[in-house]
């Protein structure tokens, strides 16, 4: 890897899946991506390049929005033959009994600030699934164990995972509080780019918006 890509690590949101334009809590359910949501993941390799990214390796969950988009954002930087590691621990947080329901009808029963509270809140729990903060107790040690060692020995790393499961290894890698992460939403597909220090500390974080 060139020295100028040593340490670096890309987040990226999934494209728009079936049940993001259908406007439904997702979760675990495994959906494809659309049409818009390929071409958002191709966008996202395309401005990878010019910009002249390179991976040594690739991340993912294991639900087939975020390995397409993975296997998108390969293809454009014709990256198909580095190691790609697919694991549960990166899947979207588990909505529980919101599953499949539109978040706009939801907002319509429980109110909007009930809604906002499951869907940004760190400690609110829908029914049957797990909230930001559950999450982040099973991706975390992934990030910490897998995912950080191979960035801090120097290398370039792409995660292509979701809203949520991103979200919280945000908050762990830029210290954000309850109140901060609130805040962040991840549109789909906008690379998030890191470059680390060698002792894992954040040297520059920006966003890739599409050049296009
Ligand atoms: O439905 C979901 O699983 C997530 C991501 O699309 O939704 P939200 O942004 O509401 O947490």
């Amino acid at each position: 890897m060139t020295e100028r890509l040593k340490r670096t690590l890309v987040l990226v949101r999934h494209g728009q899946s079936e049940w993001n334009e259908a406007n439904l809590f997702t979760g675990w359910h495994d959906v494809a991506l659309t049409s818009l949501g390929i071409k958002e993941a191709q966008r996202a390799g395309k401005a990878l390049k010019i910009h002249g990214f390179r991976f040594d390796l690739a991340f993912t969950s294991a639900l087939q929005r975020a390995k397409n988009t993975c296997r998108l954002i390969l293809d454009e930087l014709g990256q198909q033959d580095i190691p790609v590691i697919e694991d549960a621990a990166l899947n979207e947080r588990h909505y529980g009994d919101l599953c499949g329901l539109n978040k706009a009808e939801a907002a319509e029963r429980w109110g909007e600030d009930q809604v906002r509270t499951w869907r940004r809140s760190f400690e609110a729990t829908p029914p049957g699934g797990e909230s930001l903060k559950t999450t982040a107790e099973r991706v975390i040690p992934f990030v910490e164990t897998s995912i950080l060692p191979e960035v801090v020995s120097g290398k370039s790393v792409l995660v292509a995972a979701h809203g949520n499961s991103l979200r919280s290894l945000i908050m762990e890698l830029e210290g954000m509080s309850p109140e901060q992460i609130e805040e962040l939403s991840l549109a789909t597909a906008v690379p998030r780019i890191y470059r680390l220090n060698e002792d894992g500390s954040i040297a520059k974080r920006y966003d890739l918006k599409d050049e296009e």
